[in-house]
């Protein structure tokens, strides 16, 4: 699909580790929503969640390895730069002034649509940015009365999406656990995590 300005994508994660619904939403994302370049930030410091169990360093070379393969992907560290917590808000503020003109799409899954309202200064994010959805299983419930279809102000763009029900945080329980992971993360990131041994006590 063309658009009249040009779309950079916003996808931002812990990626402790990057995993194969991760991957997928990126190439729909491309796809479906007519993106130029679609920029991956692994998170500095997070704002609402623990700490990643993994240093960044591996979050990082993990999402290079995880997303190799998808076009017109930038594997972006700049949150790891900034000192405090990684903002989107001032990620989206530093994405506009590098792509004067263009719109940006920031990409999430639903667990994330739900706790939107939490999230620093949501409603800046809401005029800077169009919001595209993933539907997440479970993510439901943690959705209270945020009306996910008709956020006040905000432009939504759904994601066709089959639910894939792969996380993160079962990854790291199987590998804890002495189970395969290798149908739930690229090849590389396989690779990588036995390597480095992480998750070993997840
Ligand atoms: N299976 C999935 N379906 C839809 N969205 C997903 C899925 N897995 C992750 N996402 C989305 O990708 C983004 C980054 O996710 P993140 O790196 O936190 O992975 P995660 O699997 O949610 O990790 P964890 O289990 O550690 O919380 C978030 O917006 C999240 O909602
Ligand atoms: O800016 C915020 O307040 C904020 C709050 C929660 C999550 N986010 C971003 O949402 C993305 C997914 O977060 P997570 O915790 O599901 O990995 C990641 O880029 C986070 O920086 C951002």
């Amino acid at each position: 699909m063309s658009h009249a300005q040009p779309r950079i994508g916003v996808f931002g994660g812990a990626f402790d580790p990057p995993h194969l619904a991760h991957v997928a939403l990126a190439g729909a994302a491309l796809t479906q929503l007519g993106l130029t370049r679609l920029h991956i930030l692994p998170t500095g410091r997070p704002a609402h969640r623990s700490r990643p169990v993994s240093a960044g360093e591996h979050r990082l070379a993990m999402a290079r390895l995880a997303f190799a393969e998808l076009p017109d992907v930038v594997v972006d560290a700049r949150e790891f730069a900034r000192s405090g917590p990684s903002y989107t808000v001032d990620t989206l503020d530093e994405l506009q002034g590098e792509y004067p003109g263009s719109q940006l799409v920031l990409i999430i899954g639903g667990d994330q649509a739900a706790a939107f309202p939490q999230w620093h200064r949501y409603q800046d994010i809401l005029h800077k940015a169009i919001i595209s959805v993933a539907g997440r299983e479970n993510s439901a419930k943690a959705g209270g009365l945020f009306e996910l279809q008709h956020p006040p102000g905000g432009r939504w763009e759904p994601l066709q999406w089959p639910l894939m029900s792969v996380s993160a945080t079962d990854i790291r329980w199987r590998v804890a656990s002495g189970l395969d992971i290798h149908h739930l993360v690229p090849a590389g990131v396989a690779r990588y995590i036995e390597q480095h041994h992480l998750y070993k006590s997840a």
